[in-house]
């Protein structure tokens, strides 16, 4: 690829950066080391990995919340490291987890909050300061609800509030921890399609830390792969779904990685073959359901059992020691082919 006319792309650099505790005056519990990471204007990474691999202790390293074992954050190419409260709220701007329960403010007056690393010892907001609240507002489609009381407001619109505020903030980088932890499918969609949008939108870097998977893959630019001991992982979703890397540090014997399909698929203890034959969704579906009851399931003739997906009725029919029965759901199926296989023991 030819190297375009080029400004600075890079907004969040961590330099030979380990991360980790100290354990006493010499001992250090060492969690990574000689992490060199970056993220570009616009982009949104996500940053993955089973529990304790240290993606907490990575976000607090790099927004200067917990001091470094080694190496350095850049932010725009400003060190973190010894900057004071206001100059690194000026760099970077953090969304946490908690809930917020601070029911006697309103969500104008929280969203100000992301204002003070700019306003003088007072507090007081100039109309620059107002347009930008306004504006943050705007951005996650919550301006009407300005006046509101936070407690008036649902979790997914508190959480959007709490964007707002760090929007407000303006900083080159925008972290945030877990931010679909309480929230319903339908707003955990909606907020990463949100943060999308919006690294997009306003070039803004968005680093976020998740256990959301499959919405991860869906949405981020980069994925950030941690586990244990081992180099972060970097790469678009779909290179590291392709390149075993998800499969490898998500594997665990109770359930696999599909990579066709980027779902995780329990194991079930299988009892005995059965036959299906059909394909599509109705296929799809009633594999789930047979893998599920503990069936190998397969398209060639396996045993004297045999499931028959008839597509243009919706119906099931099961052929099995000579005989022929209809099930019209899957439910049905699945209580015929338990009490069948109770009366043969
Ligand atoms: N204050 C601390 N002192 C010493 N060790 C700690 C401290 N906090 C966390 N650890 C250890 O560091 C490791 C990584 O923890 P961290 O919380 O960063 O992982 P995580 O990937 O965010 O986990 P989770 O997904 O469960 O939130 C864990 O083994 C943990 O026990």
């Amino acid at each position: 690829m030819k190297a375009e006319k080029k400004e600075i792309q890079d907004i969040l650099v961590t330099q030979d950066l380990s991360i980790g505790y100290k354990q006493g005056k010499k001992e250090s519990l060492c969690l990574l080391s000689d992490v060199n990471l970056t993220i570009r204007r616009g982009e949104m990474v996500c940053l993955l990995g089973p529990n304790g691999a240290g993606k907490s202790t990575l976000m607090r390293t790099i927004a200067g919340i917990q001091p470094p074992l080694a190496g350095c954050t850049l932010v725009e190419g400003i060190p973190i490291k010894d900057r004071n409260y206001k100059e690194i709220a000026q760099l970077l701007s953090i969304v946490l987890t908690e809930r917020i329960n601070v029911g006697n403010l309103t969500v104008y007056h929280i969203v100000s909050l992301g204002r003070h690393p700019y306003t003088s010892w007072m507090g007081k907001l100039s109309n620059e300061d107002n347009e930008k609240i306004k504006w943050a507002l705007e951005q996650v489609g919550l301006l009407h609800y300005a006046n509101n009381f936070i407690n008036e407001l649902s979790d997914g619109e508190r959480q959007r509030v709490m964007i707002a505020k760090a929007l407000a903030q303006d900083t080159p980088l925008i972290m945030l921890d877990e931010p679909t932890a309480h929230l319903d499918l339908p707003n955990r969609v909606e907020i990463m399609r949100l943060l999308h949008r919006l690294a997009r939108e306003t070039n803004k870097a968005i680093l976020l830390s998740t256990h959301e998977l499959d919405l991860a893959l869906q949405a981020a630019d980069l994925i950030w792969l941690m586990s244990r001991n081992e180099p972060v992982k970097v790469g678009a979703p779909e290179d590291l779904v392709l390149n075993g890397s998800i499969e490898g540090t998500f594997h665990n014997k109770s359930f696999n990685f599909d990579r066709k399909t980027g779902n995780f698929i329990m194991n079930y203890q299988k009892k005995q073959s059965i036959q299906l034959l059909g394909n599509d969704v109705m296929g799809f579906w009633t594999q789930r359901a047979l893998s599920r009851e503990g069936y190998q399931v397969s398209c060639e003739q396996v045993g004297d059992c045999c499931v028959n997906l008839l597509e243009d009725t919706m119906e099931w029919e099961v052929k099995q020691n000579g005989s022929t029965i209809k099930c019209v759901s899957i439910q049905e199926l699945l209580f015929y082919l338990r009490n069948s296989l109770s009366k043969e023991k």
